[in-house]
Protein backbone atom coordinates (compact mmCIF):
# COMPACT_ATOMS: atom_id res chain seq x y z
CA UNK A 1 0.00 0.00 0.00
CA UNK A 2 1.31 3.17 -0.29
CA UNK A 3 1.75 5.33 2.94
CA UNK A 4 2.85 9.09 3.25
CA UNK A 5 4.13 9.77 6.69
CA UNK A 6 3.81 13.64 7.49
CA UNK A 7 6.69 14.65 10.38
CA UNK A 8 9.65 12.93 10.72
CA UNK A 9 10.36 12.90 14.38
CA UNK A 10 10.06 9.71 16.76
CA UNK A 11 6.91 8.73 15.78
CA UNK A 12 7.15 9.48 11.75
CA UNK A 13 9.97 7.99 11.41
CA UNK A 14 9.58 4.68 13.22
CA UNK A 15 5.98 4.60 11.63
CA UNK A 16 7.23 5.19 8.10
CA UNK A 17 10.03 2.73 9.07
CA UNK A 18 8.01 -0.14 10.33
CA UNK A 19 5.36 0.01 8.06
CA UNK A 20 7.73 -0.62 5.12
CA UNK A 21 9.42 -3.35 6.76
CA UNK A 22 6.09 -5.16 6.46
CA UNK A 23 5.85 -4.38 2.41
CA UNK A 24 4.47 -0.13 2.20
CA UNK A 25 5.71 2.03 -0.50
CA UNK A 26 6.12 4.63 2.53
CA UNK A 27 7.35 8.29 2.16
CA UNK A 28 8.42 10.48 5.06
CA UNK A 29 7.77 14.51 4.72
CA UNK A 30 9.42 16.51 6.89
CA UNK A 31 9.97 20.45 6.32
CA UNK A 32 13.33 20.24 8.52
CA UNK A 33 15.53 20.21 5.43
CA UNK A 34 18.59 19.27 7.66
CA UNK A 35 16.55 16.18 8.97
CA UNK A 36 15.90 14.88 5.49
CA UNK A 37 19.20 15.31 4.44
CA UNK A 38 20.42 13.03 6.96
CA UNK A 39 18.10 10.52 6.60
CA UNK A 40 18.52 10.68 3.11
CA UNK A 41 22.44 10.24 3.33
CA UNK A 42 21.69 7.34 5.47
CA UNK A 43 21.83 8.72 9.30
CA UNK A 44 18.98 8.97 11.60
CA UNK A 45 18.71 11.93 13.32
CA UNK A 46 17.31 10.36 16.50
CA UNK A 47 18.88 7.72 18.79
CA UNK A 48 16.40 4.84 18.79
CA UNK A 49 17.71 0.90 19.22
CA UNK A 50 17.68 -0.77 16.35
CA UNK A 51 16.17 1.78 14.12
CA UNK A 52 19.09 2.80 12.13
CA UNK A 53 19.53 -0.86 10.48
CA UNK A 54 15.99 -1.21 9.60
CA UNK A 55 16.16 2.41 8.21
CA UNK A 56 19.01 1.55 5.97
CA UNK A 57 17.72 -1.98 5.10
CA UNK A 58 14.12 -0.14 3.58
CA UNK A 59 15.73 2.60 1.77
CA UNK A 60 17.99 -0.04 -0.13
CA UNK A 61 14.62 -2.00 -0.68
CA UNK A 62 13.14 0.95 -2.09
CA UNK A 63 10.23 0.89 0.03
CA UNK A 64 11.12 3.87 2.29
CA UNK A 65 11.95 6.92 1.00
CA UNK A 66 12.68 10.57 2.26
CA UNK A 67 11.27 13.95 0.78
CA UNK A 68 10.36 17.84 1.75
CA UNK A 69 8.18 18.13 -1.38
CA UNK A 70 4.91 18.66 0.08
CA UNK A 71 3.10 17.97 -3.09
CA UNK A 72 4.65 14.94 -3.78
CA UNK A 73 3.67 13.57 -0.07
CA UNK A 74 0.21 14.42 -0.69
CA UNK A 75 -0.41 12.83 -4.04
CA UNK A 76 1.70 9.73 -2.73
CA UNK A 77 -0.63 7.46 0.02
CA UNK A 78 -3.53 6.79 -0.17
CA UNK A 79 -3.11 6.68 3.37
CA UNK A 80 -2.15 10.17 4.82
CA UNK A 81 -0.68 10.02 8.34
CA UNK A 82 -0.07 13.08 10.46
CA UNK A 83 2.36 12.95 13.17
CA UNK A 84 4.02 16.25 13.47
CA UNK A 85 4.73 17.94 17.07
CA UNK A 86 1.73 19.02 18.98
CA UNK A 87 4.18 21.02 22.15
CA UNK A 88 2.64 23.02 25.03
CA UNK A 89 0.90 25.86 24.14
CA UNK A 90 1.79 29.36 26.58
CA UNK A 91 -1.36 28.02 28.64
CA UNK A 92 -0.38 24.10 28.39
CA UNK A 93 -2.72 23.25 25.49
CA UNK A 94 -1.54 21.48 22.88
CA UNK A 95 -0.57 23.86 19.77
CA UNK A 96 -2.10 22.46 16.79
CA UNK A 97 0.03 24.80 14.24
CA UNK A 98 1.70 22.08 12.99
CA UNK A 99 -1.40 19.63 12.51
CA UNK A 100 -4.12 22.13 10.78
CA UNK A 101 -0.34 22.91 8.90
CA UNK A 102 -0.31 19.80 7.31
CA UNK A 103 -3.55 19.30 6.84
CA UNK A 104 -3.95 21.94 4.80
CA UNK A 105 -0.82 20.67 2.65
CA UNK A 106 -2.92 17.48 2.08
CA UNK A 107 -5.91 19.75 1.10
CA UNK A 108 -3.88 21.83 -1.19
CA UNK A 109 -2.59 19.10 -2.83
CA UNK A 110 -4.19 15.60 -2.97
CA UNK A 111 -5.89 14.83 -6.21
CA UNK A 112 -8.03 11.46 -5.55
CA UNK A 113 -9.40 9.35 -2.22
CA UNK A 114 -7.38 9.88 1.10
CA UNK A 115 -7.68 8.79 4.57
CA UNK A 116 -5.89 11.38 6.78
CA UNK A 117 -4.85 9.96 10.25
CA UNK A 118 -4.21 11.89 13.30
CA UNK A 119 -1.02 9.85 14.85
CA UNK A 120 0.24 13.08 16.84
CA UNK A 121 -1.30 13.19 20.03
CA UNK A 122 -4.16 15.38 19.73
CA UNK A 123 -6.94 16.75 22.36
CA UNK A 124 -10.72 15.76 21.45
CA UNK A 125 -11.88 17.30 18.63
CA UNK A 126 -8.96 18.26 16.35
CA UNK A 127 -10.32 15.64 13.54
CA UNK A 128 -13.38 17.55 13.15
CA UNK A 129 -10.58 20.59 12.87
CA UNK A 130 -8.22 18.60 10.54
CA UNK A 131 -11.31 17.90 8.75
CA UNK A 132 -12.49 21.51 8.05
CA UNK A 133 -8.76 22.34 7.40
CA UNK A 134 -8.78 20.10 4.36
CA UNK A 135 -12.06 20.84 2.87
CA UNK A 136 -11.59 24.58 2.71
CA UNK A 137 -8.24 24.00 1.16
CA UNK A 138 -10.42 21.71 -1.46
CA UNK A 139 -12.90 24.61 -1.35
CA UNK A 140 -10.59 27.48 -2.52
CA UNK A 141 -9.52 24.87 -5.42
CA UNK A 142 -13.04 24.55 -6.41
CA UNK A 143 -12.12 21.07 -6.13
CA UNK A 144 -14.59 17.90 -4.26
CA UNK A 145 -12.50 15.27 -3.68
CA UNK A 146 -13.98 12.66 -1.10
CA UNK A 147 -11.47 12.16 2.44
CA UNK A 148 -12.08 10.12 5.86
CA UNK A 149 -10.54 11.49 8.79
CA UNK A 150 -9.27 8.43 11.34
CA UNK A 151 -7.39 8.97 14.58
CA UNK A 152 -5.22 6.40 15.13
CA UNK A 153 -2.98 7.34 18.51
CA UNK A 154 0.36 6.12 18.92
CA UNK A 155 1.59 4.71 22.17
CA UNK A 156 4.98 3.97 21.66
CA UNK A 157 8.04 3.87 24.04
CA UNK A 158 10.90 5.83 23.35
CA UNK A 159 13.87 2.93 23.43
CA UNK A 160 11.21 0.16 22.86
CA UNK A 161 10.08 2.36 19.72
CA UNK A 162 10.50 -0.35 17.29
CA UNK A 163 9.04 -3.42 19.39
CA UNK A 164 6.42 -1.58 20.32
CA UNK A 165 5.32 -0.44 17.44
CA UNK A 166 6.37 -4.02 15.29
CA UNK A 167 4.45 -5.80 18.51
CA UNK A 168 1.64 -3.54 19.68
CA UNK A 169 -0.30 -5.10 22.68
CA UNK A 170 -3.46 -2.71 21.27
CA UNK A 171 -3.89 -0.41 17.97
CA UNK A 172 -6.70 1.82 18.62
CA UNK A 173 -8.55 3.30 15.20
CA UNK A 174 -11.04 6.05 15.82
CA UNK A 175 -12.89 5.80 12.03
CA UNK A 176 -16.40 7.06 11.13
CA UNK A 177 -16.73 5.33 7.81
CA UNK A 178 -16.41 1.87 6.52
CA UNK A 179 -13.90 2.42 4.31
CA UNK A 180 -11.59 3.92 6.14
CA UNK A 181 -11.88 1.20 8.28
CA UNK A 182 -11.18 -1.32 6.02
CA UNK A 183 -7.89 0.60 4.83
CA UNK A 184 -6.78 0.66 8.16
CA UNK A 185 -7.69 -2.44 8.81
CA UNK A 186 -5.56 -3.96 5.76
CA UNK A 187 -2.58 -1.22 6.67
CA UNK A 188 -2.28 -3.13 9.80
CA UNK A 189 -2.91 -7.05 9.46
CA UNK A 190 1.06 -7.51 9.45
CA UNK A 191 0.99 -6.27 13.07
CA UNK A 192 -2.61 -8.29 13.86
CA UNK A 193 -1.81 -11.65 13.29
CA UNK A 194 -3.25 -14.25 15.71
CA UNK A 195 -5.56 -12.38 17.62
CA UNK A 196 -7.40 -9.36 16.76
CA UNK A 197 -5.40 -6.16 18.54
CA UNK A 198 -7.15 -3.80 16.74
CA UNK A 199 -9.35 -1.55 18.63
CA UNK A 200 -12.39 0.26 16.79
CA UNK A 201 -14.27 2.93 18.08
CA UNK A 202 -15.57 6.93 17.30
CA UNK A 203 -13.10 9.39 16.90
CA UNK A 204 -13.41 11.49 20.09
CA UNK A 205 -12.73 8.42 22.09
CA UNK A 206 -9.56 7.13 20.01
CA UNK A 207 -8.23 10.78 20.85
CA UNK A 208 -9.11 10.49 24.51
CA UNK A 209 -7.93 7.42 25.02
CA UNK A 210 -4.21 8.37 24.46
CA UNK A 211 -4.18 10.77 27.04
CA UNK A 212 -6.53 8.50 29.56
CA UNK A 213 -3.47 6.19 29.05
CA UNK A 214 -0.32 8.53 29.41
CA UNK A 215 -2.63 10.24 32.22
CA UNK A 216 -2.95 7.30 34.12
CA UNK A 217 0.72 6.22 33.47
CA UNK A 218 1.90 9.51 34.75
CA UNK A 219 -0.86 8.96 37.94
CA UNK A 220 0.64 5.45 39.21
CA UNK A 221 4.21 7.04 38.86
CA UNK A 222 3.45 10.08 41.22
CA UNK A 223 0.78 8.26 43.29
CA UNK A 224 4.56 5.90 43.97
CA UNK A 225 6.53 8.88 44.07
CA UNK A 226 4.60 10.41 46.61
CA UNK A 227 4.51 7.13 48.96
CA UNK A 228 8.05 6.80 48.68
CA UNK A 229 8.67 10.35 50.79
CA UNK A 230 6.23 8.91 53.03
CA UNK A 231 7.51 5.38 53.81
CA UNK A 232 11.06 7.70 54.19
CA UNK A 233 9.23 9.37 56.88
CA UNK A 234 7.73 6.55 58.46
CA UNK A 235 11.32 4.19 58.16
CA UNK A 236 9.18 1.84 55.89
CA UNK A 237 10.70 0.69 52.39
CA UNK A 238 9.14 1.45 48.63
CA UNK A 239 10.46 -1.43 47.37
CA UNK A 240 8.68 -3.65 49.88
CA UNK A 241 5.49 -1.91 49.45
CA UNK A 242 5.87 -1.92 45.36
CA UNK A 243 6.43 -5.99 45.72
CA UNK A 244 3.26 -5.70 48.14
CA UNK A 245 0.99 -3.98 45.94
CA UNK A 246 1.59 -5.07 42.43
CA UNK A 247 0.94 -8.73 43.05
CA UNK A 248 -2.56 -8.13 42.87
CA UNK A 249 -3.41 -8.53 39.40
CA UNK A 250 -5.93 -4.97 39.42
CA UNK A 251 -2.79 -3.75 40.31
CA UNK A 252 -0.06 -4.92 38.54
CA UNK A 253 3.99 -4.13 38.67
CA UNK A 254 4.29 -1.89 35.52
CA UNK A 255 4.67 1.76 35.86
CA UNK A 256 4.76 1.60 39.85
CA UNK A 257 8.77 2.59 40.34
CA UNK A 258 9.53 5.77 42.50
CA UNK A 259 12.16 7.86 41.51
CA UNK A 260 13.40 11.16 41.27
CA UNK A 261 9.97 12.07 38.94
CA UNK A 262 8.95 11.42 35.46
CA UNK A 263 10.36 13.84 32.28
CA UNK A 264 10.03 12.84 28.14
CA UNK A 265 8.43 14.81 25.61
CA UNK A 266 4.90 13.24 26.78
CA UNK A 267 3.82 12.57 30.34
CA UNK A 268 4.52 16.07 31.16
CA UNK A 269 3.62 17.88 28.10
CA UNK A 270 -0.12 15.57 27.99
CA UNK A 271 -1.40 15.82 31.47
CA UNK A 272 -1.06 19.09 31.02
CA UNK A 273 -2.79 18.99 27.83
CA UNK A 274 -5.10 17.61 29.17
CA UNK A 275 -6.26 19.45 32.06
CA UNK A 276 -6.79 22.30 29.47
CA UNK A 277 -8.72 20.59 27.37
CA UNK A 278 -11.11 19.31 30.28
CA UNK A 279 -11.25 23.30 31.64
CA UNK A 280 -12.29 24.18 27.89
CA UNK A 281 -15.20 21.46 28.67
CA UNK A 282 -16.27 23.09 32.21
CA UNK A 283 -14.80 19.96 33.68
CA UNK A 284 -11.65 20.00 35.73
CA UNK A 285 -9.58 16.76 36.15
CA UNK A 286 -8.05 17.72 39.93
CA UNK A 287 -6.58 14.56 40.11
CA UNK A 288 -4.14 15.54 37.52
CA UNK A 289 -3.29 18.98 38.97
CA UNK A 290 -1.67 17.32 42.07
CA UNK A 291 0.08 14.86 39.57
CA UNK A 292 1.69 17.14 38.08
CA UNK A 293 2.48 19.35 41.35
CA UNK A 294 4.05 16.15 42.61
CA UNK A 295 6.14 15.64 39.71
CA UNK A 296 7.81 19.26 39.83
CA UNK A 297 7.88 18.08 43.73
CA UNK A 298 9.82 15.22 43.22
CA UNK A 299 12.25 16.53 40.15
CA UNK A 300 13.71 18.71 43.47
CA UNK A 301 13.97 15.34 45.71
CA UNK A 302 17.97 14.69 44.66
CA UNK A 303 18.98 18.29 45.55
CA UNK A 304 16.89 18.03 49.12
CA UNK A 305 18.38 15.13 49.70
CA UNK A 306 22.26 16.87 48.38
CA UNK A 307 21.54 19.93 50.43
CA UNK A 308 20.58 18.44 53.79
CA UNK A 309 23.95 16.12 53.49
CA UNK A 310 26.11 18.92 52.86
CA UNK A 311 23.91 22.20 53.37
CA UNK A 312 22.45 24.81 51.26
CA UNK A 313 25.79 26.40 49.92
CA UNK A 314 27.07 24.00 47.29
CA UNK A 315 30.17 26.57 46.68
CA UNK A 316 33.60 24.84 45.64
CA UNK A 317 31.46 21.26 45.77
CA UNK A 318 31.41 19.14 42.39
CA UNK A 319 28.63 16.24 42.33
CA UNK A 320 29.16 13.47 39.70
CA UNK A 321 26.03 12.72 37.68
CA UNK A 322 25.16 9.31 35.95
CA UNK A 323 22.59 9.58 33.49
CA UNK A 324 21.20 12.70 31.48
CA UNK A 325 18.56 11.09 29.48
CA UNK A 326 14.63 11.26 30.65
CA UNK A 327 15.20 7.67 30.50
CA UNK A 328 17.50 4.93 29.44
CA UNK A 329 17.90 3.43 25.83
CA UNK A 330 17.19 7.38 24.41
CA UNK A 331 19.17 10.33 23.89
CA UNK A 332 16.16 12.69 24.97
CA UNK A 333 16.41 14.66 27.42
CA UNK A 334 13.15 17.25 27.30
CA UNK A 335 12.00 17.30 30.83
CA UNK A 336 14.25 15.15 32.05
CA UNK A 337 15.03 15.43 35.64
CA UNK A 338 18.78 15.93 35.71
CA UNK A 339 17.90 19.39 33.65
CA UNK A 340 16.31 20.16 37.13
CA UNK A 341 19.10 18.46 39.31
CA UNK A 342 22.04 20.90 37.46
CA UNK A 343 19.89 23.96 37.63
CA UNK A 344 19.53 23.66 41.00
CA UNK A 345 23.52 22.73 41.91
CA UNK A 346 24.54 25.68 39.45
CA UNK A 347 21.96 27.57 41.73
CA UNK A 348 23.69 26.70 44.94
CA UNK A 349 27.37 26.93 43.75
CA UNK A 350 28.36 23.33 42.86
CA UNK A 351 29.76 22.36 39.66
CA UNK A 352 28.85 19.11 37.80
CA UNK A 353 30.66 16.36 36.26
CA UNK A 354 28.53 14.08 34.24
CA UNK A 355 28.36 10.77 31.74
CA UNK A 356 25.21 9.42 30.41
CA UNK A 357 26.20 6.83 27.42
CA UNK A 358 23.97 8.54 24.35
CA UNK A 359 23.31 12.17 25.44
CA UNK A 360 26.22 13.73 25.96
CA UNK A 361 25.42 15.70 22.49
CA UNK A 362 22.11 16.68 23.51
CA UNK A 363 23.42 17.96 26.85
CA UNK A 364 26.10 20.37 24.89
CA UNK A 365 23.62 21.39 22.90
CA UNK A 366 20.95 22.14 25.81
CA UNK A 367 23.83 23.45 28.23
CA UNK A 368 26.78 24.99 25.51
CA UNK A 369 29.91 25.04 26.95
CA UNK A 370 28.96 26.52 30.25
CA UNK A 371 32.05 25.77 32.44
CA UNK A 372 30.15 24.22 35.53
CA UNK A 373 29.09 21.29 33.54
CA UNK A 374 32.45 18.47 32.29
CA UNK A 375 31.11 16.36 30.58
CA UNK A 376 33.15 12.71 30.29
CA UNK A 377 33.90 9.98 28.31
CA UNK A 378 33.14 6.70 30.99
CA UNK A 379 30.94 6.45 34.80
CA UNK A 380 34.35 5.81 36.86
CA UNK A 381 35.63 9.49 35.14
CA UNK A 382 32.65 11.26 36.32
CA UNK A 383 33.64 9.98 40.09
CA UNK A 384 37.25 11.65 39.84
CA UNK A 385 37.63 14.12 43.05
CA UNK A 386 33.41 14.92 43.38
CA UNK A 387 31.88 15.73 46.38
CA UNK A 388 29.07 12.75 46.17
CA UNK A 389 27.60 10.51 43.03
CA UNK A 390 24.09 11.60 42.27
CA UNK A 391 22.19 8.55 39.83
CA UNK A 392 19.50 10.16 37.40
CA UNK A 393 18.79 7.69 34.40
CA UNK A 394 18.72 3.76 35.24
CA UNK A 395 21.20 2.83 32.38
CA UNK A 396 22.11 -0.58 32.71
CA UNK A 397 25.92 0.20 32.78
CA UNK A 398 25.15 1.73 36.15
CA UNK A 399 23.74 -1.50 37.71
CA UNK A 400 26.64 -3.18 39.03
CA UNK A 401 29.53 -0.81 39.83
CA UNK A 402 32.68 -1.98 41.39
CA UNK A 403 31.49 -0.30 45.30
CA UNK A 404 35.23 -0.56 46.44
CA UNK A 405 36.62 1.45 42.95
CA UNK A 406 33.96 3.72 43.03
CA UNK A 407 34.38 4.67 46.95
CA UNK A 408 38.23 4.96 45.71
CA UNK A 409 37.49 7.67 43.28
CA UNK A 410 35.05 9.50 45.27
CA UNK A 411 36.30 12.55 47.47
CA UNK A 412 33.23 11.36 50.49
CA UNK A 413 31.80 7.97 49.75
CA UNK A 414 28.10 9.26 48.99
CA UNK A 415 25.40 7.85 47.31
CA UNK A 416 22.46 9.98 46.40
CA UNK A 417 20.40 7.46 43.73
CA UNK A 418 17.18 8.68 41.84
CA UNK A 419 16.38 5.28 40.70
CA UNK A 420 16.79 3.14 43.26
CA UNK A 421 19.18 0.85 41.73
CA UNK A 422 20.79 -1.06 44.81
CA UNK A 423 20.25 -2.82 47.38
CA UNK A 424 21.02 -0.43 50.57
CA UNK A 425 22.89 -3.20 52.32
CA UNK A 426 25.08 -3.90 49.90
CA UNK A 427 25.82 -0.41 49.49
CA UNK A 428 26.32 0.43 52.99
CA UNK A 429 28.77 -2.52 53.49
CA UNK A 430 31.34 -1.31 51.10
CA UNK A 431 31.46 1.74 53.60
CA UNK A 432 29.27 4.16 50.95
CA UNK A 433 26.94 6.33 52.28
CA UNK A 434 23.53 5.85 50.84
CA UNK A 435 20.02 8.12 49.90
CA UNK A 436 17.45 6.46 48.05
CA UNK A 437 13.82 7.08 47.33
CA UNK A 438 12.09 5.53 49.40
CA UNK A 439 14.12 3.10 51.14
CA UNK A 440 15.54 2.03 54.55
N1 LIG B 1 8.08 10.74 21.12
C1 LIG B 1 7.27 9.79 21.52
O1 LIG B 1 7.70 8.83 22.18
C2 LIG B 1 5.81 9.80 21.19
C3 LIG B 1 5.04 8.63 21.38
C4 LIG B 1 3.68 8.65 21.07
C5 LIG B 1 3.09 9.82 20.58
N2 LIG B 1 3.85 10.94 20.40
C6 LIG B 1 3.21 12.11 19.81
O2 LIG B 1 3.51 12.10 18.41
C7 LIG B 1 3.69 13.45 17.93
C8 LIG B 1 5.08 13.61 17.33
O3 LIG B 1 6.02 13.40 18.36
P1 LIG B 1 7.59 13.31 18.05
O4 LIG B 1 8.26 13.02 19.34
O5 LIG B 1 7.79 12.41 16.88
O6 LIG B 1 7.87 14.82 17.61
P2 LIG B 1 9.21 15.48 17.06
O7 LIG B 1 9.21 16.85 17.58
O8 LIG B 1 10.36 14.56 17.32
O9 LIG B 1 8.98 15.50 15.48
C9 LIG B 1 7.98 16.22 14.82
C10 LIG B 1 8.45 16.48 13.39
O10 LIG B 1 7.41 17.08 12.64
C11 LIG B 1 8.01 17.99 11.71
N3 LIG B 1 7.00 18.92 11.18
C12 LIG B 1 6.40 19.94 11.83
N4 LIG B 1 5.50 20.52 11.02
C13 LIG B 1 5.50 19.85 9.86
C14 LIG B 1 4.77 19.95 8.64
N5 LIG B 1 3.82 20.87 8.47
N6 LIG B 1 5.06 19.09 7.64
C15 LIG B 1 6.00 18.14 7.80
N7 LIG B 1 6.73 17.99 8.92
C16 LIG B 1 6.47 18.82 9.94
C17 LIG B 1 9.13 18.62 12.51
O11 LIG B 1 10.09 19.23 11.70
C18 LIG B 1 9.66 17.41 13.28
O12 LIG B 1 10.71 16.77 12.58
C19 LIG B 1 3.41 14.34 19.13
O13 LIG B 1 2.06 14.70 19.11
C20 LIG B 1 3.71 13.44 20.32
O14 LIG B 1 3.00 13.83 21.47
C21 LIG B 1 5.20 10.95 20.68
O1 LIG C 1 7.65 3.12 36.99
C1 LIG C 1 8.05 4.10 36.34
C2 LIG C 1 7.99 4.16 34.92
C3 LIG C 1 8.44 5.30 34.28
N1 LIG C 1 8.96 6.34 34.99
C4 LIG C 1 9.40 7.57 34.29
O2 LIG C 1 8.35 8.00 33.42
C5 LIG C 1 8.89 8.69 32.29
C6 LIG C 1 8.27 8.17 31.01
O3 LIG C 1 8.71 6.85 30.78
P1 LIG C 1 8.13 5.96 29.56
O4 LIG C 1 6.68 5.94 29.65
O5 LIG C 1 8.83 4.67 29.58
O6 LIG C 1 8.65 6.79 28.31
P2 LIG C 1 7.98 7.56 27.07
O7 LIG C 1 8.83 7.23 25.89
O8 LIG C 1 7.79 8.98 27.46
O9 LIG C 1 6.55 6.85 26.80
C7 LIG C 1 5.31 7.36 27.29
O10 LIG C 1 4.83 8.40 26.47
C8 LIG C 1 4.64 8.03 25.08
C9 LIG C 1 4.25 9.27 24.33
O11 LIG C 1 2.91 9.60 24.46
C10 LIG C 1 3.60 6.92 25.00
O12 LIG C 1 3.40 6.56 23.64
C11 LIG C 1 4.06 5.73 25.84
O13 LIG C 1 3.07 4.71 25.81
C12 LIG C 1 4.31 6.20 27.27
O14 LIG C 1 4.81 5.12 28.07
C13 LIG C 1 10.42 8.50 32.38
O15 LIG C 1 11.00 9.69 32.89
C14 LIG C 1 10.60 7.36 33.37
O16 LIG C 1 11.80 7.47 34.10
C15 LIG C 1 9.03 6.28 36.39
O17 LIG C 1 9.48 7.23 37.05
N2 LIG C 1 8.57 5.15 37.02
Amino acid sequence: MKVSVIGTGYVGLVTGTCLAEVGNDVLCLDVDVNKINILKQGGIPIYEPGLEDMVKRNVAAGRLRFTTDVAESAKHGAIQFIAVGTPPDEDGSADLQYVVAAARAIGQNMQEYKVIVDKSTVPVGTADKVRAAVQEELSKRGTQLEFSIASNPEFLKEGAAVEDFMRPDRIVLGAEDARAVELMRSLYAPFNRNHDRLIVMDIKSAELTKYAANAMLATRISFMNELALLAEKMGADIENVRHGIGSDPRIGYHFLYAGCGYGGSCFPKDVQAMQRTAKEYGSELRILNAVEVANERQKEVLLDKITARFGTDLSGKNIAIWGLAFKPNTDDMRDAPSRVLIKGLWERGATVTAYDPVAMHEATRIFGNDPRLKLVDTPMAALEGADALAIVTEWQVFRAPDFVALKAQLKNPVIFDGRNLYDPKDVRAAGIEYFAIGRL
